[in-house]
């Protein structure tokens, strides 16, 4: 992995943060077998995900970006290596994960408010339980008008933030977010960004974001992984300024785009 030689004066050392790993992989290796060959989509990732913190993942199509996530998920095994959640091997999905898709994941014939409610409903939470929790996530997303609203009454961005709202209703330890925002359009996908941001402070929870969208990575994570194809590794990780989204017009300050060239460069110019 490539070290970038940045100034990171502002960011806190290790030393002086006390932190919690989250999700730790070791040598993640994952191999699709067909009847006629086998193709390694990711050769041992290594990477840490502490607890509270917003790690993107960006790289080229085919680098095993979503492999990797559904292995996170527990939605697929990997082949070799370790990764565990809170210290434990994943060996199935589970509640403490939750996933938010790019294709709009919502039960088409339940309400917005029933979507919310799903899990909840599964796990048997009482009635007044669950119209609290979905009340509060409801009016997080800035939903609470449509809690009758059938996902077709909804626009694309308004869908997400159901998906968002009902993967956080589960009060899962993780949230795992593989392109959530590459359908909308270029404004709707700034206010979902926006929105994201302010629910992953309030909420203090853990997310792992997928994106090929670098200005995306940058813009929300604390730390990015660049990855590269052929077969799927992390070529780098990168520490993104602790305050740099405070910066006005962030997107076209120096220290962003500086940050978004290297990113380009490392990822190579065929794919942003
Ligand atoms: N079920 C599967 N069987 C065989 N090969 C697969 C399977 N799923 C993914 N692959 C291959 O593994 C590689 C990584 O795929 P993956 O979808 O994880 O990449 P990605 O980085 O998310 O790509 P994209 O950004 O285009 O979605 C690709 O070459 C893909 O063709």
């Amino acid at each position: 992995m490539e070290a970038l030689n940045l100034d990171y004066s502002k960011v806190p050392s290790s030393e002086t943060v006390k932190s919690v790993r989250k999700i730790d992989a070791v040598d993640v290796t994952k191999v699709y077998s067909t009847k006629k060959s086998n193709f390694v989509a990711l050769d041992r990732v290594s990477f840490h995900v502490d607890a509270h913190e917003f790690v993107s993942f960006v790289g080229p199509s085919g680098c095993g970006k979503s492999s990797l996530l559904r292995i996170i998920a527990g939605l697929e095994p990997l082949t070799m290596g370790n990764l565990s959640i809170s210290g434990h091997e994943i060996d199935g999905p589970g509640a403490d994960r939750g996933m938010v898709f790019q294709s709009y994941t919502l039960f088409p014939w339940l309400s917005v408010r029933e979507n919310i409610e799903f899990g909840l409903t599964l796990k048997g939470v009482p009635l007044f339980e669950k119209r609290a929790i979905s009340d509060h996530f409801m009016e997080l997303v800035g939903l609470n008008k449509f809690a009758k609203s059938l996902p077709k009454e909804l626009s694309g961005g308004m869908k997400q933030r159901v998906a968002i709202a009902r993967a956080l209703a589960n009060n899962p330890e993780v949230m795992l977010m593989d392109e959530p925002f590459g359908a909308l359009d270029p404004q709707t996908k700034n206010s979902m960004q926006e929105l994201l941001l302010r629910i992953w402070e309030k909420e203090k929870t853990t997310v792992v974001f997928i994106t090929h969208d670098i200005e995306e990575a940058i813009f929300l994570s604390q730390r990015v992984y660049v990855m590269q194809a052929h077969p799927g590794t992390i070529r780098s990780e990168i520490v993104i300024p602790h305050g740099l989204r405070e910066v006005e017009d962030v997107k076209d300050s120096e220290a962003f785009v500086k940050l978004k060239k290297q990113v380009i460069s490392l990822i190579g110019h065929h794919d942003e």
